[in-house]
């Protein structure tokens, strides 16, 4: 199936869900992924901050989870700079100011924020609405993650967190998509 068609059936999917099942999903996943996490070496990890009243997969349940199992690791959090496609980095901790852009997404002050660059990120949490069975994947459709992705080194680990599980085949990817390493539903872990 085409991007768009897949964009249009999975924020349906998303929106239709109530809180309650959301948040039994968002639970699962965070379980999951802790456990893959585990297995894993990193010192920077990259989160996206949900999007208020979209059924995002609530990331504020899964920051503190990190800070407890990860004390050492740094979380770093998107910017989108005002006019473009492209985002800046930096890092979530007590002193971040976060204020809420256009789409009502939190997001961290540039001017106050210490700046995290893309070759310094060991793992992407990514936001998707769909992904298949080789990795790849289906968001908003700004590019934002595909540019950011191409920008950090090609050993940075690249995980989905998604409510659903993957469908066969995205027919029309493009050579700028980047495909996922992980993918993590509340069912399973997907490694592609
Ligand atoms: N939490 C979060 N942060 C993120 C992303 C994301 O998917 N989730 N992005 C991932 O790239 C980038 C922002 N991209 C976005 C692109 C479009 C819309 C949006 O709401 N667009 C339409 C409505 C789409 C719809 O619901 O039909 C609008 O402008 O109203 C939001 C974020 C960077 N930060
Ligand atoms: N690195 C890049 N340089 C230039 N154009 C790009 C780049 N990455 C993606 N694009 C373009 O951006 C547009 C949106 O891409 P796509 O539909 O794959 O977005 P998406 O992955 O759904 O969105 P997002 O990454 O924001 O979640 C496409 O036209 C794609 O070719």
């Amino acid at each position: 199936m085409d991007k768009a068609l897949l964009r249009k059936d999975f924020l349906m999917k998303r929106i239709r869900l109530t809180q309650e099942e959301a948040s039994i999903k968002t639970d699962l996943i965070i379980k999951n992924l802790l456990q893959s996490l585990e297995l894993l070496a990193f010192e920077t990890v990259h989160i996206f901050l949900p999007q208020l009243g979209k059924n995002e997969i609530d990331t504020w349940k899964i920051i503190p989870q990190l800070r407890i199992s990860f004390p050492d690791v740094s979380i770093a959090v998107p910017y989108v700079i005002p006019g473009t496609r492209e985002m800046e980095h930096c890092l979530l901790d007590s002193q971040t100011i976060l204020i809420p852009n256009q789409w009502k997404i939190p997001e961290p002050d540039p001017q106050s924020s210490k700046i995290i660059y893309p070759e310094n990120i060991d793992v992407v949490l990514v936001p998707l609405l769909a992904f298949d069975l080789k990795g790849y994947r289906v968001g908003y459709g700004g590019g934002y993650y595909d540019r950011f992705l191409a920008q950090c080194r090609p050993d940075t680990i690249r995980i989905g967190l998604s409510y659903f599980g993957p469908v066969d085949e995205i027919g029309d990817i493009d050579p700028y998509d980047v495909p996922l390493h992980y993918c993590i539903t509340p069912g399973q872990t997907y490694q592609f």
